[in-house]
């Protein structure tokens, strides 16, 4: 746990868990500044994360998303931020590991079938959720990739907070407990 006030909340998990729902809920609750890692990438692009990956590749999509994590994280204006990552962030291993001190990260954790039942019933799966792997199918890769993710999720996290049965309010109060 960060042992200092915590000035930003970084809300991290798999595709789906309510980070973008969640994350602007709470900063309205603080009273923080909100920053959508997505929205973000997509604005200064000025395309879908679809076209992008399309377009670029996912090593492209990466190295930007890297970049803006380090300027959220080490230069920005905003002294008092919630951000909602995208769902690899954890992925920048090297700066997850080594986050600063005011800054508390959040693991939204679902289970497999709730992730794949959101992300099939949610309009923003064809634009923003490209597949990660050659299966090619991003509702049924899910599990590979939760494998690989969910222990990362678990070494960078401070704390893990179950989503299944709690509704986006829910999750935004018990965030909010840890920032006051
Ligand atoms: N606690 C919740 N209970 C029920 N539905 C939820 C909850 N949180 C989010 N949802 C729904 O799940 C879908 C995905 O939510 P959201 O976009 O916030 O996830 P995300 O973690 O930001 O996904 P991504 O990593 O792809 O950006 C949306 O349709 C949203 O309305
Ligand atoms: O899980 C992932 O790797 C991703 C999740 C989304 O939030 C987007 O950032 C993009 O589709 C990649
Ligand atoms: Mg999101």
């Amino acid at each position: 746990m960060p042992d200092q006030q915590i000035n930003k909340i970084l809300l991290v998990g798999f595709r789906a868990t309510g980070k973008t729902t969640c994350g602007r809920l709470l900063a309205s609750s603080l009273g923080w500044g909100f920053i959508d890692m997505d929205e973000e990438l997509k604005k200064r692009m000025g395309k879908e994360i679809s076209e992008i990956v399309r377009e670029k590749g996912w090593d492209y999509f990466r190295a930007k998303e890297r970049l803006l994590l380090k300027e959220i994280l080490f230069d920005s204006d905003d002294k008092r931020l919630v951000v909602s990552t995208g769902g690899g962030v954890v992925l920048h291993k090297d700066i997850l590991s080594d986050l600063p001190g005011d800054t508390l990260a959040v693991w939204l954790r679902a289970s497999l079938e709730t992730i794949q039942k959101r992300m099939s019933k949610d309009s923003a799966t064809a634009h923003m959720r490209p597949a990660l792997t050659d299966q090619g199918d991003p509702i049924n890769e899910v599990m590979e990739v939760l494998r690989e993710r969910e222990p990362l999720y678990r070494e960078f996290c401070h704390i893990a907070i179950d989503v299944d049965d709690l509704s986006p309010a829910q999750i935004s109060e018990r965030i909010l407990s840890y920032a006051r």
